[in-house]
């Protein structure tokens, strides 16, 4: 199958072979680590039999097959390839699956004056299974493009003159809370018919009871018609009853009924066998034998699956039309611990009994159309914009497929079930909590599909820009749990790894690390990350009081703001016994205290010092909008002091220094050193009267960044480096300096437009992009990291969801020409 080039779609080339996931030899010379991360690796997967929340020796292997995910946001995903297979499976929250299922497939049968004149499966594959079906559908003929939540996939037919056309919709549709938490998909196959006489054109949709793991063959599962009328429209196709203990759940595979259009089924074949029985059902005439009542249900051991076509006879010079739909409703779900069952968001408005699947069918095949106009008004004035390069464009909407694919959870948190984690002290000190989440849901998505954390929050701050743009009362409603379990502690003692130190889980007044890992309890159980105590950690509570001035200029949420104020007030308070020597600027502590949890800092830091400047800037803005004019005169001090201290400590004349240690590397250039520019531009705090950073020294860090981390490093067209020595030779001091972050060189971007270097801008995320989607081949599963030499890190990651504050900032600049109004005008509220 070609990708087309045309675009915005994907394209890839790179050999997986070629590639090395993060090698854990680059862990030493800390073999102590090693043999902690050991020890506990076994107790968790031999012992406990569960599985680890980053597992170094089971790296997920590189495929280089992913396109387009199905389903809307945190009810679960299936990921089909961009040759048509359903190959990347995350039923239950926040655990993977990667297995092509070789039964869910795509069949065409033509028929002309009576006679089945072609049949074929639309794949590739030549499998060992099914082997009385016709495979090795010719990709010369099969073209692919993906614009997230949308993909095409082209069939023309060879010697039938006939096109297929099928469009896969999911409903993701910005500002949109209930459409867009469905777990389902469509295809809606357009066949175009070229030749001088009519044709009988089938679509059949094979799918297997299951997602392709032992679980399928556990016996209990089974398979039922069902037809659906409502206002004048019919459904109809087959459920799929999948009857495991933990998480049971009904696919449906439907198809819409209308003048014209025949749907028939067959309610279950044996996807282990040759398939020989469907086969032939279809070739006789095209349609399928329809029998009524349930399957049985398999036996230990026994796979089922089902089918179901659609048929329409095409005029001659004509054009039809098949819709049909995929449905999976798990409505009640556990996370790992199995102690607490949690009902999806969708369940509110089509109920958790599990019999969801017929309403569901009918809802998304008669609002499809709705799903379409609205996506394409939201993404035709970018798609039109013709000063934006297509690679941008495509790289905006496709990344965003880590929303929905990031492991997401959405669940519903109705109003007479309170959950325990909203019972304690924290969740009480926060008057609109509540409303919140009834009204929203809870929200998270993981760090990472290897790193299966919920909600990592150093690495959320970056991300978060997509959610509050495109569904910002997700994103008020996650920085609500953080609030809360900032107010809240988990006293268990525990190691940590890196260090070996032990220490308590969660302090009282900092943010956490993560809501929890999906294979515990999360919420109930936050940091699940046992790498480093992140308590001592200096960006996490700055990027809790950074998000929530941006979120309130972005949104005008004073009832937000109003309860987020406390919780700022008590993070900063815990943040300023970082600043050991009362400058006015807080001090890293010789450890990987940051996001860049493997790259030592010591001393005031442009990366932590800059956000922390940033933070008593928006510190000073919030306690002037609440009238709290005694914080905002102790923030005022803070920040003259500092401003002040950070300029002695760091600036050198061309750009802030790494940090202030004196050590051989602290003249490094860090990629990520105007962070706190990055927030302070986006919530229009950039400008002259109010600066934090000189603009000069902004502008001259940059450019910086752009000549030695850029254009320095692997011809300037990998992005930026994270650290370079001024003599233009990466940071090798450790193993983050020398990568590069996909989603740091978005913001990164993204800072240089706020700051009038376009150009640049976009030339640097360019190298990301090309790099991820083009020539390592990793579409819809862009890791957090690369190295110049084709070595990667944790595939399928949240951090580049950044890219959406380089649309922020174009945004913000078209605004400003259009009407130079004063400083902190809000782009998205004009
Ligand atoms: C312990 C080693 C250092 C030994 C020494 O200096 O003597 C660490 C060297 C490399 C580390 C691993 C590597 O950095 C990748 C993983 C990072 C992961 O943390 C998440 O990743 C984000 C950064 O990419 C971070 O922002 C986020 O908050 C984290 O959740 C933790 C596991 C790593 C495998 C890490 C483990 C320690 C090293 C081996």
């Amino acid at each position: 199958m070609t990708r087309s080039e045309t675009a915005p779609s994907i394209w890839a080339t790179a050999n997986a072979e070629d590639c090395l996931s993060f090698p854990l030899a680059t862990a030493f010379p800390s073999a102590c680590w090693l043999w902690r991360y050991f020890k506990w690796w076994y107790k968790k997967t031999r012992i406990e039999k569960k599985s680890a929340f980053i597992d170094l020796l089971c790296a997920v292997p590189l495929q280089q097959i992913y396109g387009c995910p199905l389903g809307g946001i945190g009810g679960g995903t299936i990921t089909r390839g961009w040759r048509g297979e359903f190959c990347r499976w995350q039923l239950n929250p926040g655990k993977y699956h990667y297995e092509t299922v070789i039964t869910d497939q795509f069949t065409v049968c033509l028929r002309r004056k009576g006679q089945t004149v072609y049949q074929q499966v639309l794949s590739v594959e030549k499998p060992s299974a099914l082997q009385g079906w016709n495979w090795g559908y010719c990709g010369r003929y099969a073209f692919y493009h993906a614009l997230y939540p949308r993909a095409w996939m082209v069939y023309e037919l060879p010697g039938q003159n006939v096109v297929l056309t099928c469009r896969q919709i999911s409903p993701v549709i910005p500002h949109d809370y209930k459409d867009s938490s469905l777990p389902v998909g469509v295809f809606i196959w357009e066949v175009e018919n070229n030749s001088e006489e009519p044709v009988d054109v089938s679509i059949m949709f094979t799918l297997q009871n299951g997602t392709g793991t032992k679980g399928d063959g556990s016996g209990g599962h089974w398979n039922e018609p069902f037809a659906l009328q409502d206002s004048g429209e019919r459904v109809a196709g087959v459920l799929l009853h999948h009857c495991t203990p933990i998480n049971p759940f009904t696919f449906a595979v439907a198809a819409r009924e209308k003048a014209g259009t025949v749907i028939t089924h067959l309610t279950a074949f044996d996807p282990v066998g040759s398939g020989r029985d469907v086969w032939q059902d279809l070739l006789q005439d095209g349609k399928l034998e329809s029998p009524t009542g349930k399957s049985k249900q398999t036996q230990k051991g026994e796979v089922t699956a089902a089918a179901v076509c659609a048929s329409c006879t095409v005029p001659a010079r004509g054009h039809g039309t098949l819709e049909l739909a995929l449905v999976w409703d798990m409505p009640r779900v556990h996370f790992g611990s199995k102690e607490r069952l949690h009902l999806r968001r969708y369940t509110r408005f089509f109920g958790s009994n599990g019999d969801a699947a017929p309403a569901l069918s009918h809802y998304a095949l008669t609002h499809y159309k709705e799903w379409e106009r609205k996506i394409e008004a939201w993404q035709k004035p970018i798609l039109e914009d013709s000063q934006l390069p297509s690679w941008y464009k495509s790289a905006l909407f496709n990344e965003l497929y880590f929303m929905t694919d990031g492991g997401t959870i959405w669940l519903d948190i109705p109003p007479d079930c309170l959950p325990q984690d909203l019972q304690g002290p924290g969740a009480a000190k926060l008057s609109h909590l509540l409303p919140v989440l009834h009204e929203y849901g809870r929200f998270a998505y993981l760090e990472g599909q290897e790193y299966r954390m919920y909600n990592t929050y150093d690495v959320h701050f970056y991300a978060s820009f997509a959610l509050v743009m495109l569904w910002p009362k997700l994103q008020i409603s996650l920085q609500y749990d953080i609030a809360v379990t900032v107010l809240n502690e988990d006293m268990q003692p525990r190691q940590y790894l890196v260090c070996g130190k032990t220490a308590q889980v969660k302090l009282k007044n900092v943010v956490p690390h993560d809501i929890g890992d999906p294979d515990d309890e999360p919420w109930q159980r936050v940091n699940a990350y046992l790498m480093h105590d992140t308590a001592n950690w200096k960006d996490l509570n700055l990027k809790f009081v950074l998000q929530v001035y941006r979120d309130y200029y972005l949104t005008h949420d004073a009832l937000y703001l109003q309860d987020m104020w406390p919780v700022c007030q008590a993070v900063m308070e815990s943040e300023l016994k970082f600043d050991t020597d009362n400058d006015g600027l807080i001090e890293n502590g010789g450890t990987a205290d940051q996001t860049y949890d493997a790259w030592v800092v010591n001393g005031a830091s442009a990366y932590c010092g800059g956000l922390w400047l940033a933070a008593v800037r928006m510190m000073c803005e919030m306690a002037e909008v609440l009238g709290d004019t005694e914080t905002r005169q102790k923030y005022s001090a803070i920040l003259q002091k500092g401003k002040e201290s950070f300029e002695r400590l760091l600036w050198n004349g061309k750009y802030y220094n790494y940090d202030s240690s004196g050590s051989s590397t602290s003249s490094s250039i860090m990629s990520d050193q105007c962070a706190g520019q990055w927030f302070l531009g986006a919530c229009g705090l950039d400008q002259k009267e109010v600066e934090v950073f000189p603009k000069s020294h902004i502008v001259s860090a940059l450019k910086t960044i752009f000549e030695k981390n850029v254009m320095s490093f692997a011809g300037g067209t990998m992005g930026a480096v994270n650290g370079m020595r001024p003599d233009g030779v990466p940071d090798t001091s450790s193993v983050q300096s020398s990568e590069v972050w996909v989603g740091v060189v978005y913001a990164l971007a993204a800072t240089m437009i706020q700051e009038g270097l376009v150009q640049e801008g976009f030339h640097t995320a360019e190298g990301c992009y090309r790099t991820v989607w083009e020539n390592l081949g990793m579409a819809f599963q862009t890791p957090e990291a690369y190295c110049e030499k084709k070595v990667y890190r944790s595939l399928a990651y949240m951090r580049p969801l950044s890219i959406w504050s380089m649309q922020l900032a174009l945004e913000s600049k078209a605004h400003r020409a259009l009407s130079p109004t004063p400083p902190q005008k809000n782009p998205l509220h004009p």
